[in-house]
């Protein structure tokens, strides 16, 4: 049976990082996308901006919206507190099947929960059925096409809070044009570019982060 890229990341992962060492897991799946074969991962350079910005919100309940195979995921996780409640929303089954098993390799599984299904319908459960309040901070990296949709959710669930902070990637490539001018034109966010580049490529990229003003 054919394997997958994302199952030939997963073995690569297995094959050469240390279980239970976040980095190893971060620097192994960099190392495999950049030398072998490219994917979709935050990558190392959008990575460190990742790592500042939930630095500097010092979160205790965390969204991200695509999980992929898990890169970010690990990468937010292990700067976490002890307590902090993460939850990763992934719509498909292959990819959610292979971030689960980086992230146990990893060890940050008890940091960090895997929800699979349609970020439309998993929003507006978050308060009842994950019995949590507001969002602290938000990663948003899935279909570029559905950025703006579900940040208007998160406003209609009452999940952002003022200083609740949304950081999303790809904003120019592949690009989120509407989002962007949702986001600077609302008059509800204080918004912060951060130009980087494309993961594992030189191409442009970037990052922005809105501030909730609540
Ligand atoms: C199927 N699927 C599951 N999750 C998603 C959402 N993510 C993306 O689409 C995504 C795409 C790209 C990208 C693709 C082709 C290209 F030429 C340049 C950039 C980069 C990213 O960082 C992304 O997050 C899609
Ligand atoms: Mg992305």
């Amino acid at each position: 049976m054919n394997q997958t890229k994302e199952q030939r990341v997963l073995q690569y992962v297995l094959d050469n990082a240390v279980r239970g060492d976040p980095q190893s897991v971060i620097d192994s799946i960099d190392t495999y996308c950049s030398q072998k074969e490219w994917a979709m991962n935050v990558g190392d350079q959008k990575g460190l901006i990742l790592d500042n910005v939930v630095k500097e919100t010092d979160p205790n309940v965390l969204l991200e919206l695509g999980t992929y195979c898990g890169y970010s995921a690990v990468r937010i996780s292990r700067l976490l507190k002890p307590g902090a409640r993460f939850f990763t929303v992934e719509f498909n089954p292959a990819f959610a099947a292979i971030a689960k098993q980086i992230i146990e390799f990893a060890g940050v599984n008890d940091k960090v929960q895997i929800i699979e299904g349609n970020t439309q319908d998993i929003i507006p459960q978050l308060k009842k059925k994950y019995e949590l309040d507001t969002l602290d901070f938000v990663f948003v990296d899935h279909w570029k096409d559905k950025y703006t949709d579900d940040t208007k959710l998160l406003e209609k669930c009452n999940l952002l809070r003022k200083g609740s902070v949304i950081l999303a990637d790809n904003v120019i490539v592949p690009g989120a044009p509407d989002f962007l001018k949702y986001v600077r034109s609302c008059g509800r966010y204080d918004c912060t570019n951060y130009p980087s580049v494309l993961e594992y490529m030189t191409e442009k990229d970037a990052l922005e982060k809105a501030v909730f003003r609540g």
